[in-house]
């Protein structure tokens, strides 16, 4: 049975087999790692904890959990318009079980490598299951782009496609595979946020609800009208919910999409669209800043959907 520091030592053995990082200067094994930000770069920081059976249930895959631990941190970073550098990994675990250690380190070290992040270190306890992801950016400081910015008749824009976690949240079971891979392994969208980062007047990650989140980028007394027609909708997701108001509700109010969800000016949305196309992204239109305070989602025929709840508040319930 392994102990503490034969769990470190394994995380260690990962992490080094893997090319060297000339910017940390000190990596895994010391009090606390050091590191040589790019001169003129600003640092951007964010941390998110997963908890068992609150962010993910504990029969799952340990890489798929390992995945959505880093992912759910990235889509942070992306928001911001920033490129990812190094993480510190924070695991709470309930006992030294060392295959779930390296399957969690499988899904966690591949999607780190290929965002380009470095593990530099991180901490273990015994206890209730816990991953706690701490993550350290760069940006342009001219280029990072803020909460709360948005201003009357910028355009809302979205990427990806909206609902198919939450669908596969509340199918379990019998949820397809394409919903459930959108809620275990989300893909967050760095490549997208760096190229929006220089279009947006304000970004968010959509973890919470679309409708949650979007309360974010609004400055108090501004809204929005959302057009349900125009939530970009994977075809799994259509075909799962048919019926258009239970589908709208989990695609405004699910959460966990882990989307990049912006207000542009409007004269700049088809640049914006053109830029990103060049990486064959793409961001989908879904309405429009108000100077009315509230947010208004409107059916295709032009009539008001009230949603059953605006998303997901861990001490609601
Ligand atoms: N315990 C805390 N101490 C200090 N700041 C916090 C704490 N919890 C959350 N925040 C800050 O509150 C803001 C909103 O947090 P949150 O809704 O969790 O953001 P996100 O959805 O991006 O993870 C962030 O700036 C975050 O850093
Ligand atoms: C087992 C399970 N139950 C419920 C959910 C739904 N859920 C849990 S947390 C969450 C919102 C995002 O989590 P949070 O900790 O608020 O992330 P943050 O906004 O800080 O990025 C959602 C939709 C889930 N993902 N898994
Ligand atoms: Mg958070």
């Amino acid at each position: 049975m392994s102990n503490e520091f034969d769990l470190i030592a394994r995380i260690r053995a990962r992490v080094e087999a893997a090319d060297a990082d000339p910017a940390v200067l000190v990596g895994i094994g010391d009090d606390a790692a050091v590191m040589l930000p790019e001169p003129g770069m600003a640092l951007v920081t964010t941390t998110d904890t997963l908890v068992a059976d609150r962010h993910f249930r504990s029969d799952w895959p340990a890489d798929d959990v390992g995945h959505l631990a880093l992912a759910a941190n990235l889509s942070d970073l992306a928001a911001m318009g920033a490129t990812a550098r190094w993480a510190l990994l924070s695991l709470t675990l309930p006992d030294a079980d060392e295959a779930w250690l390296d399957a969690f380190l499988d899904g966690f070290l591949a999607l780190a490598s290929r965002s380009g992040l470095r593990l530099v270190g991180g901490n273990i306890a015994s206890g209730p299951l816990n991953l706690g992801v701490t993550l350290i950016g760069q940006a342009d400081p001219a280029r990072v782009v803020r909460r709360g910015q948005a201003s009357p008749d910028q355009r809302i824009l979205v990427t990806g496609s909206l609902g198919d976690a939450a669908a596969a949240l509340e199918l379990q079971e019998a949820a397809p595979e394409s919903l459930r891979r959108r809620l275990r392994r989300p893909e967050p969208r760095l490549r997208a946020g760096e190229v929006l980062a220089a279009c947006a007047a304000s970004m968010i990650d959509i973890s919470d609800g679309l409708l949650a989140d979007l309360r974010h980028l609004l400055p108090p007394g501004l809204g929005a009208t959302l057009e349900l027609a125009a939530l970009p909708t994977s075809p799994a997701l259509r075909q799962a919910f048919r019926h258009d108001e239970r589908r709208w509700n989990l695609q405004v109010a699910g959460g966990n999409d882990y989307e990049l969800l912006l207000t542009v000016a409007a004269d700049r949305v088809d640049g914006c669209r053109q830029a990103l196309a060049e990486l064959a992204l793409d961001v989908v239109d879904i309405g429009r800043v108000t100077r009315e305070s509230a947010i208004v989602c409107r059916t295709p025929d032009g009539d008001v959907f009230e949603a059953d709840r605006i998303g997901w508040d861990h001490f609601e319930r």
